[in-house]
């Protein structure tokens, strides 16, 4: 095994030296569990923490490694390291930390392609399906839809499934599938590219374990090999979050990946909604709100049947929601600063002598 093979490539080497970091290890963060991870790369893995320096200077949750990442290594005992510093993330998905409204908590980085997973039945939702794709523009993640349980629904339903996607998704893959019988499994391991890395999005029970399982092949069978690279036998038992897939491919599975709120999304929208930002250009008020203005060239689009009404809605809502995000990032840096003032103020009243 290389380091290619977990996903490292000349972006990350050409960061590496221009960060000066070539006398330092390469590995990749494959798990973490609270301030301990775990890396890799062609000699094994690690048992890892980060250097103090890396600690003092940072400046907030996102500037500690995350499952993912490429990291500098100092290797000081065969199965130790310690993380000196982490290699620029080319993407990055997180969502809001929880109870720290405006702090991110990044879930996994340096992600290729996100697998978003519905399945036929009650959990298909067209507004859901254009959250994730949000998500993804947002995070620099290249979406590919899955629609799995075909097995559970008959040829004219699935069509129709089909056709209300493909008329509001533009240019994504969308691959029906079904885990039981393995139909449509291989459109989808012709997306798997060597040395990339997908995570999987999707509610709670649409099929996401059980399509691991059949993009896996055999490799899943390596899953276990931690304790067997290393002879020591206390390790840890954090579980791999970094799975190999047939062709090559990684994916990334870990249980913040799971929790992945769909309203996480702070950006992205241009993308999902390109149609409607084409559209507004022809609006007759730069300021249109697309509801109740003259000669609003969305809302004609809607009355000549070129878009959906739906779409609009899911855009003004998703707007909405983001305007508020960010305000509350303002007011939250806002405060940081005044909180800030108070310290410094604080430290020049209290002892007005000292100097
Ligand atoms: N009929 C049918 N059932 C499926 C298919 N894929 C998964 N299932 C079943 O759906 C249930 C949930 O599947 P999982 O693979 O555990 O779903 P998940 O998305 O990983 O769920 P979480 O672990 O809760 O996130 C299981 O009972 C599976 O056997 C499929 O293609 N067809
Ligand atoms: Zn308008």
């Amino acid at each position: 095994m290389t380091i290619q093979d977990l996903g490292y490539n000349d972006n990350f080497e050409k960061a590496r030296s221009e960060n000066d970091l070539e006398n330092f290890e390469i590995g990749r963060v494959v798990a973490q569990h609270k301030e301990r991870y775990i890396v890799k790369n062609e000699k094994g893995e690690f048992e890892a923490e980060i250097t103090g320096n890396l600690r003092f200077s940072a400046k907030s949750r996102e500037d500690f490694p995350a499952v993912g990442d490429w990291v500098a290594l100092l290797t000081q005992d065969y199965d130790f390291a310690l993380i000196h510093s982490i290699l620029p993330r080319y993407s990055v998905l997180s969502r809001q930390a929880i109870n720290k409204f405006g702090e991110l908590q990044i879930i996994a980085s340096n992600i290729d392609y996100s697998i978003i997973v519905q399945s036929v039945n009650r959990d298909f939702n067209i507004n859901r399906l254009e959250r994730y794709l949000t998500l993804c523009h947002a995070s620099k993640i290249e979406p590919i839809i899955v629609i799995s349980k075909t097995d559970l629904t008959n040829e004219p339903h699935l069509d129709n499934l089909l056709k209300k996607i493909n008329a509001r998704v533009k240019n994504i893959p969308v691959i029906p599938l079904s885990n039981k019988t393995k139909v449509g499994i291989n459109e989808l391991k012709k997306l798997l590219y060597k040395g990339k890395t997908y995570c999987l999005l999707g509610s709670s029970g649409v099929g996401k374990s059980s399509l691991i399982n059949s993009l896996s092949g055999e490799n899943l069978m390596n899953t276990d090999d931690i304790s067997k690279s290393t002879d020591r036998g206390k390790h840890v038992t954090t579980h791999r979050e970094l799975i190999p897939l047939i062709n090559g491919a990684i994916l990334i599975d870990n249980p913040g990946m799971r929790e992945v709120g769909i309203a996480d999304s702070p950006g992205g929208l241009e993308s999902t909604f390109e149609k409607i930002y084409d559209l507004m250009q022809d609006c007759r008020f730069s300021d249109c709100t697309h509801t109740s203005e003259k000669d609003c060239a969305v809302k004609l689009a809607i009355e000549n049947g070129e878009i959906h009404e739906s779409y609009l809605e899911n855009y003004l809502k998703m707007e909405r929601e983001k305007t508020h995000y960010e305000s509350t990032i303002a007011e939250k840096r806002r405060k940081d600063k005044n909180f800030g003032k108070m310290i410094k103020h604080y430290k020049k009243t209290k002892n007005p002598d000292k100097y």
